[in-house]
């Protein structure tokens, strides 16, 4: 447990905490994984975000942590690992939510397109704010690395404007919105077009 007597944190710990609980419930924070930050100051940045090693599903509006834009701790307790990836996301796309699951489908599915997970002609794609047809989408898969500067050079050199995510090859996915909500009813569309791509794609083993 972390001790927050900033009001702006705590509350925006108990937000952090709900949707945690959320994504728990879908299974996605298996064995303490995941990790959520929302944007408290943009100059200079400041996030709130999810404390290091807790079950997620658990979590107390005391259980985050106020990083800098490096994700570096300004408050007591130690943020999630991957704080600095946050902070590195948020800067970069102007997002006020980024968000972090340990879902499979991506995962899976960036397995067999290391290169960048291609969705096309989904409704879905819609949640994800991109259109139903035409163009091909493509999710960007960078390497995992536990260098989060490292992570954060690679997602920056894959960044597109109009594409939410990224999918960290054998480790989780990222997603961001203008707020929470956003970002999970966009991890939400990303995970079901990761699943559905992945298991009809010619070859596939249905499981
Ligand atoms: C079994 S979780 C391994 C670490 C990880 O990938 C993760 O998402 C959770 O890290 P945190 O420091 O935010 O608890
Ligand atoms: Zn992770």
């Amino acid at each position: 447990m972390t001790a927050t007597t900033d009001p702006d944190l705590h509350l925006a710990g108990a937000l952090l905490a709900a949707e945690a609980a959320r994504y728990a419930a879908l299974g996605w924070m298996r064995g303490t994984s995941g990790n959520l930050s929302v944007v408290l100051d943009r100059d200079p940045l400041r996030l709130a975000v999810t404390a290091s090693g807790l079950d997620k599903g658990e979590l107390g509006p005391e259980d985050v942590v106020l990083v800098d834009g490096a994700g570096a701790a300004l408050s007591p307790g130690t943020p999630s690992a991957e704080a600095a990836l946050h902070a590195r996301i948020a800067a970069v796309s102007g997002a006020g939510a980024v968000v972090h699951v340990h879902s499979h489908a991506p995962v899976a599915a960036a397995e067999r397109w290391p290169s960048g997970i291609p969705l096309r002609d989904l409704e879905m794609l819609k949640g994800f704010g991109r259109a139903a047809h035409g163009d091909e989408v493509v999710v960007p898969v960078v390497a995992n690395s536990q260098d989060m500067r490292e992570l954060g050079e690679a997602f920056e050199a894959g960044f597109r404007p109009d594409t939410p995510a990224l999918v960290v090859a054998r480790h989780g996915t990222y997603a961001w919105g203008a707020d929470l909500a956003q970002a999970r009813h966009r991890l939400e569309c990303l995970d079901w077009l990761t699943h559905f791509t992945l298991t009809t794609a010619p070859g596939t083993a249905t499981p």
